[in-house]
């Protein structure tokens, strides 16, 4: 699997936009993830309306839905408010796939500890999360400006994401606590409990 950057977040209270590096830090490797559910690939962002590793995992995957979102404040409405929903801890009846064609920003995930991972999503990073894994996210500081004036002080940043689905989309988002949520419960069955069982004897 591709290199992707992520680590486990720092408890301050800072900014979300800001890394939350611990120190010293602690990354979090691909097979982690892997293990986690979330799956992700590099692909070339510059190609991505001909691009042959595109469709496969599109093919394999039965991502036919494909639409793309420009997370900026003269695109978005309520781009605010949306950024505050995408920040409360939530999680999705079907997977999350996401892949970054502009800009930057975090998706965090709880680890089987309830751990906050931080997985930082750039241009050509794709991001698969799995249906009912708690996560949110925020853009980071490397593509915003800061706007200062009587009224508004608020910083302000871009991402250019393209979303893909199985059939009509669904975006709806279920903040925590989610425990009874069908999609929460076989994630923990898929994920969480099944590494944690003893190995039956044969
Ligand atoms: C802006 S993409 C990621 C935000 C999110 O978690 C969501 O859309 O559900
Ligand atoms: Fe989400």
């Amino acid at each position: 699997m591709a290199i992707i950057e992520a680590w486990f977040m720092d408890d301050s209270r800072e900014d979300p936009q800001l890394p939350h590096h611990p120190n010293p830090c602690e990354f979090v490797s691909p097979d982690h993830l892997a293990d986690l559910g979330v799956l992700h690939w590099k692909l070339n962002p510059d190609k991505y309306e001909e691009d042959e590793e595109l469709e496969n995992i599109r093919a394999t995957r039965g991502y036919n839905y494909m639409d793309l979102l420009d997370l900026c404040p003269e695109k978005v409405e309520n781009y605010e408010q949306k950024l505050k929903n995408f920040y409360t801890e939530h999680i999705h009846a079907d997977e999350e796939i996401r892949y970054c064609l502009e800009g930057s920003g975090y998706f965090d995930i709880r680890d089987k500890d309830d751990r906050w991972i931080r997985i930082w999503i750039k241009a050509g990073d794709l991001i698969i999360l799995p249906a009912g894994i708690y996560h949110r996210f925020t853009l980071d500081t490397s593509n915003y400006v800061k706007m200062l004036s009587k009224v508004v002080d608020m910083v302000i940043g871009c991402m250019q994401l393209m979303r893909l689905f199985v059939g009509e989309p669904v975006w709806t988002a279920f903040n925590r606590p989610q425990e009874d949520h069908p999609a929460r419960q076989n994630y923990m069955i898929n994920f969480v409990q099944k590494t944690r069982m003893p190995l039956e004897a044969h």
